[in-house]
């Protein structure tokens, strides 16, 4: 049977559409421009800037240059540079003379190399809270840097040198902050600790984790936790109008896994159908053509770009405020970018592949690791369980040598003060908007969960894309200005955090 409509009723549905459309925009324009502002002024003073002399600024950039000279490697999980980390021990304790004499100061050694202060506040009822940092590096080869990386030497007003952005800048940074404090006479209302991990660039277990059994058996909770993280991002996200403060809330999950296939050895003239290294490259293959899937929205990187919504340019600010509506085209927007896909997914990333001893000899045994960092919204089991159905394989024997889950979402409500307080101190400072972010990479503060919800990770630096491909890469460097704007962020910190109230925003002003 046919279907006839008359005139009326096409000028009906045209004009329902039409009205719907209308509303569509008007609810899309609506929750754009209706956005708040991002705060950006604060009720009351924050602590003022620290004023120094010229003998001040030369000692602070020659205590990083002393520090980046020493090589504390950590080559791998088993072998660190540990003649490099005992000269580190008595490096400090040179370089800071008034953090280690202070009778406000309690200072330990943990794990052998990891140093651990208790800087003693006069009011016990705040509880302390902790700045982190590790004084381990990645290796490093002279090969393809202007300057050698363990020179400490300077060009065009950067400080070169491995360590100099991840993380001994943070190490020194902190220390000379805090000797300045006390040599303006400061003493501190509120407690805290300051915890330099030896071996966070491999995994933290003797450093970090024995400091935080120290802290346990003395049963110390902390307000808050502060450890390294991307900071200040500039012309890093795409379609930004100014630098963006990203504080990390949570950090992603990781699985290193082994992939191992045995296959009757033999000689080469004689191939089988399949040998362990064909089985094996097929799994890795199939591994990576098949991408876990795209989640962006279901953790807290929804937020991040909800609340930053305002600082995109047009379209993009319409998007972003309506993620409700646009979510299927930014996330597949987002994932075509390695730095995008790693906020979206969980990825997959092939890292080691061994198989072989002779060119005439068929292996016998072939293996590989793959190294995934787990999205906020999934477990270890889940993402095993994904795995295994992609290699669909039962000749790959899968052996977990790594896993954790993501880490536990830090509070970033206008209540909790470890949040605000670092927002706080990075407006001030930087004048730049600031947002929650879920970091990609793991740091030494994922040991701390038990003792703090509040565990933020943000290091006090500008960074442009180019500065983020020189972290674990070549010419490391960081500027005298962006040193110097560090220590001016602890020195601030430092004494915002001595309130007892959650710093309050008025409205914003830039
Ligand atoms: C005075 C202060 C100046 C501050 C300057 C700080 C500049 C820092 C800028 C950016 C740092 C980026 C942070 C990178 C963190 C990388 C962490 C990392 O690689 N983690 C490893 C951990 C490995 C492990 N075994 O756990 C990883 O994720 O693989
Ligand atoms: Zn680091
Ligand atoms: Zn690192």
């Amino acid at each position: 049977m046919a279907i006839s409509m008359g005139k009326g009723s096409v000028g009906v549905l045209t004009g329902v559409f039409i009205a719907s459309l209308a509303v569509v925009v008007a609810v899309l324009l609506l929750r754009t421009y209706n956005l708040p502002e991002l705060k950006v002024a604060w009720k009351g003073k924050g602590a003022p800037r620290i004023e120094l002399e010229e003998d001040e600024r030369e000692q602070l950039y020659e205590a990083l240059k002393g520090a980046l000279r020493i090589p504390t490697v950590s080559f791998s999980p088993s072998e660190q540079n540990t003649t490099a980390l005992e000269e580190f021990k008595e490096y400090i304790k040179s370089a800071f003379p008034r953090v280690f004499n202070s009778s406000l100061v309690e200072y330990e050694l943990v794990g052998g190399y990891s140093h651990l202060f208790n800087v003693q506040g006069s009011d016990n009822s705040l509880l302390p809270y902790m700045l982190l940092a590790h004084l381990d590096v990645v290796p490093a080869t002279p090969e393809g840097w202007d300057l050698p990386p363990f020179s400490g030497e300077e060009k065009d007003g950067y400080i070169y040198g491995r360590g100099s952005l991840d993380d001994k800048s943070r190490v020194i940074g902190i220390l000379q902050a805090l000797e300045f404090l006390f040599k303006k006479g400061y003493k501190p209302r509120r407690s805290f600790y300051i915890g330099l991990g030896h071996d966070e660039e491999i995994s933290g277990r003797h450093g970090a984790k024995e400091i935080v059994k120290t802290l346990e058996t003395r049963n110390v909770k902390l307000e808050y936790l502060l450890d390294e993280g991307f900071g200040v991002l500039d012309g890093v996200i795409y379609g930004t109008k100014r630098p963006i403060a990203l504080i990390g809330v949570t950090e992603k999950g990781a699985i290193t896994l082994n992939l191992t296939v045995n296959s009757p050895p033999g000689h080469s003239s004689m191939p089988p159908r399949e040998s362990s290294i064909g089985i094996l490259s097929a799994a890795l293959s199939r591994l990576e053509q098949n991408r876990l899937p795209n989640l962006f929205g279901t953790g807290p990187e929804g937020s991040t770009f909800e609340q930053l919504a305002n600082e995109f340019y047009w379209p993009l600010n319409i998007m972003m405020a309506n993620l409700w509506f646009f979510n299927p085209i930014i996330s597949r927007l987002m994932a075509l970018t390695p730095s995008g896909n790693a906020i979206v997914r969980t990825t997959t990333a092939l890292t080691i592949v061994n198989g072989g001893i002779k060119a005439n000899v068929i292996p016998a045994t072939a293996t590989a690791t793959v190294n995934f960092r787990l999205h906020p919204a999934q477990t270890v089991e889940e993402v095993l369980n994904m795995v295994s159905e992609i290699i669909m394989d039962e000749r790959v024997i899968l052996s977990a040598i790594k896993a954790f889950d993501p880490l536990p979402i830090s509070p970033y409500d206008e209540e909790n003060f470890g949040y605000q307080t670092l927002k706080r101190t990075i407006t001030d400072l930087f004048s730049v908007p600031v947002a929650p972010a879920v970091c990609t990479v793991n740091t030494d503060s994922r040991h701390f969960v038990n003792l703090t919800e509040s565990v933020y990770r943000f290091s006090p630096v500008v960074m442009t894309a180019e500065d983020l491909g020189r972290v674990h890469g070549l010419n490391e460097r960081i500027s005298r200005e962006g040193f110097e704007t560090g220590i001016q962020f602890y020195w601030q910190l430092i004494q915002n955090s001595d309130s007892d109230t959650v710093p309050v925003h008025r409205h914003s002003e830039l």
